[in-house]
């Protein structure tokens, strides 16, 4: 990769148009809001274009948009928790089309995640850019991305169990295994279950046959159909991506 004229480096444009307007030049105005970029924006973006998650952001999209439920596994730092959910959300269609949701198993870090992101979107935190905790709501009408506990997305889905609001979820340091985050995992591959899910998960139980122990299914195994998108890093953490198309027609049994 080359340096441009203003002497950052520029990686390969991706062929999604939306996801190239995330890659703003100056002059650009924010794709959210329509406001001229703030020069602290191009001084985020300069960092962010060097992150190991930015240059998948194309092969990101693109399994998300293929599968139901995806796996993305990559370093810590990599980009996974920040700069995915703005690749999806900016990628537009149907994953753009609701809201997207992004679990954390502590109310610190979904507050602190959604501040930094709304700062890299150049946006106010609480408008296109929210975080939902216990006793506090920083969202609005407007918000497209919010960060949330995985204790607060399970209230919601007493509610509301399909979770029709979002057109993707992402359940954040699913290695964590919290309490609420396990639920999450069996709730949403009931609202998603499809007859090719069944087939995979009936295979495995077949597999399984004889095997003196039953260990606990892992993240994959968790997510039926997710082919896993390694960054090729050296420590493996997991994020987990569902895609929630919205059928209003149908309906799942919970
Ligand atoms: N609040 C912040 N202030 C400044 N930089 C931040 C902040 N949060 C994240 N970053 C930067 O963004 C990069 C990506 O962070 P992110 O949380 O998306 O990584 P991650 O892959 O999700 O890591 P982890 O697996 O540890 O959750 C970090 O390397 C860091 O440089």
């Amino acid at each position: 990769m080359a340096p441009n004229k203003n002497g950052s480096v520029r990686s390969r444009s991706p062929k999604n148009k939306g996801l190239q307007r995330i890659d703003a030049s100056p002059g650009d105005v924010n794709w959210l809001t329509g406001a001229p970029y703030s020069k602290r924006f191009f001084d985020i973006l300069k960092a962010r274009r060097k992150l190991p998650c930015w240059e998948k952001r194309e092969d990101a999209v693109n399994m998300v948009r293929n599968n139901q439920s995806s796996v993305l596994i990559g370093e810590t730092g990599s980009g996974k928790t920040t700069q995915v959910p703005q690749f999806l959300l900016s990628s537009g269609g149907e994953l753009g089309s609701g809201k997207i949701a992004v679990t954390q198993p502590r109310r610190v870090a979904a507050m602190s995640v959604a501040a930094r992101v709304a700062q890299e979107m150049d946006v106010e935190l609480g408008q296109e850019v929210g975080y939902n905790i216990r006793f506090e709501d920083v969202t609005s009408e407007k918000t497209r991305l919010k960060y949330m506990t995985d204790g607060m997305l399970l209230r919601e889905c007493q509610t509301d169990p399909l979770m029709s609001q979002y057109s993707v979820i992402i359940l954040d340091e699913a290695h964590e295994r919290t309490l609420a985050t396990d639920i999450l995992f069996g709730l949403l591959k009931e609202a998603i279950q499809t007859p090719a899910d069944e087939d995979e998960t009936e295979c495995r139980a077949q597999e399984r046959e004889g095997e003196p122990e039953e260990e606990p299914p892992t993240i994959l195994e968790r997510a039926p159909g997710a082919p896993p998108l390694p960054c090729g890093f050296r420590r493996f953490l997991s994020v987990e991506c569902y895609t929630n198309p919205i059928q209003p027609e149908q309906s799942f049994a919970m």
